[in-house]
């Protein structure tokens, strides 16, 4: 992985939310993380952990209140420092193609997917005429393996997969080198959630495409990414190759193994405890009060090395426990 160039390179990246009275909510501090052309990255971690703050702050629509510092380069701009103008124009589409949370919803349901298709094709790509645009909506479709008699349907017409395949083309119309997909798996069974990561692997293997995923699904981040960032309290706690995270040896942070063991499938026991409130942090690693392995010495911050920040992360030979 390490031999292709970075897409997306983001380098110390916090976001603090002022609220009325004082009050700062640290939803992300520090992330550092970089994610490869023909890359997935899973970004993982509990409800309110910052995942979509982060995702937020990359496509420049973070609330007024919110601060933000570091550096997100992404083909040579700063993504934290752009501004609206740049955002709205050469970043959110053409730089960065979002899929949707829910592709039903975020199609309107008096159109067709071609007429979707036809003008974001317009809007993106500068293609002028009828039939150039018709001729490159349904390139899109057919990259997105949307099929070409599906197109003038509207979307209720549309079984759920295929309503993912339309969100998919939409995300691929600018030809964007970053995908970002937050939860695009949410309230799909089993089978759709293994069908619509495939989809979303698509680009990735036969266009190159870098894709930054949000989930709480393991199963489904296990099955799409190359390597898994496990988030905590707004921090990267664990950066790990996706077939070492959920095989052998495992994780190595005490969190990213506690998140396993909470699966069905595995010991199906949950973390005890709840997480910090983000505008309450500790001073030492926020995990220590619910972590198995906490000592004396998580009262100080644990230093990140860029795989794992913990005082006492699990080494290969303890990690099969
Ligand atoms: N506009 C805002 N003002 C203040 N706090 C906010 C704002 N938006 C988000 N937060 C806080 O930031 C934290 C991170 O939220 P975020 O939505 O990124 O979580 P998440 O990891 O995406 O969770 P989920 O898995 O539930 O989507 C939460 O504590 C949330 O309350
Ligand atoms: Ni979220």
């Amino acid at each position: 992985m390490t031999e292709r160039p970075p897409v997306l390179s983001v380098r110390g990246l916090s976001v603090r939310f002022l609220m009325p009275g004082g009050r700062r909510v640290a939803a992300v501090t520090d992330a550092r993380f970089e994610v490869a052309a023909g890359e997935c990255l899973a970004l993982i971690g509990e409800s309110g952990c910052g995942k979509s703050v982060l995702a937020s702050a990359l496509l420049g629509l973070l609330p007024a209140n919110a601060e933000t510092a570091g550096e997100a380069g992404l083909d040579g701009l700063d993504l934290l420092s752009a501004d609206e103008r740049t955002l709205a124009r050469t970043v959110r589409g053409r730089l960065i193609g979002l899929v949707p949370q829910s592709p039903a919803a975020h199609l309107t349901p008096v159109r067709t997917v071609r007429s979707h298709l036809e003008e974001t094709v317009a809007a993106l790509t500068g293609t002028r005429g009828r039939r150039a645009t018709r001729a490159a909506a349904e390139a899109s479709a057919a990259r997105a393996a949307f099929p070409a008699d599906h197109l003038d349907r509207h979307p209720h017409q549309l079984s759920g997969g295929l309503a993912q395949r339309a969100a998919t083309a939409l995300a691929l119309v600018g030809d964007a080198p970053l995908l970002l997909a937050d939860e695009p798996t949410t309230g799909l069974d089993r089978e759709l959630v293994e069908r619509t990561v495939d989809e979303l692997r698509r680009p990735i293997d036969e266009a190159g495409r870098a894709l930054l995923m949000i989930t709480h699904d393991l199963s489904a981040a296990e099955r799409i990414a190359d390597r898994i960032a496990v988030m905590y309290a707004g921090r990267i706690v664990e950066i790990a190759d996706a077939t070492a995270f959920f095989g052998t040896p495992g994780p190595r942070h005490p969190y990213s193994r506690g998140l396993l063991q909470a699966l069905p499938d595995r010991a199906f026991a949950p973390i005890p405890g709840m997480p910090p409130e983000l505008d309450a942090l500790p001073d030492g690693c926020a995990f220590a009060p619910r972590c198995p392995r906490a000592t004396d010495a998580c009262a100080t911050p644990p230093r990140p090395t860029g795989t794992v920040a913990c005082h006492h992360p699990h080494v290969p030979e303890d990690a099969r426990a």
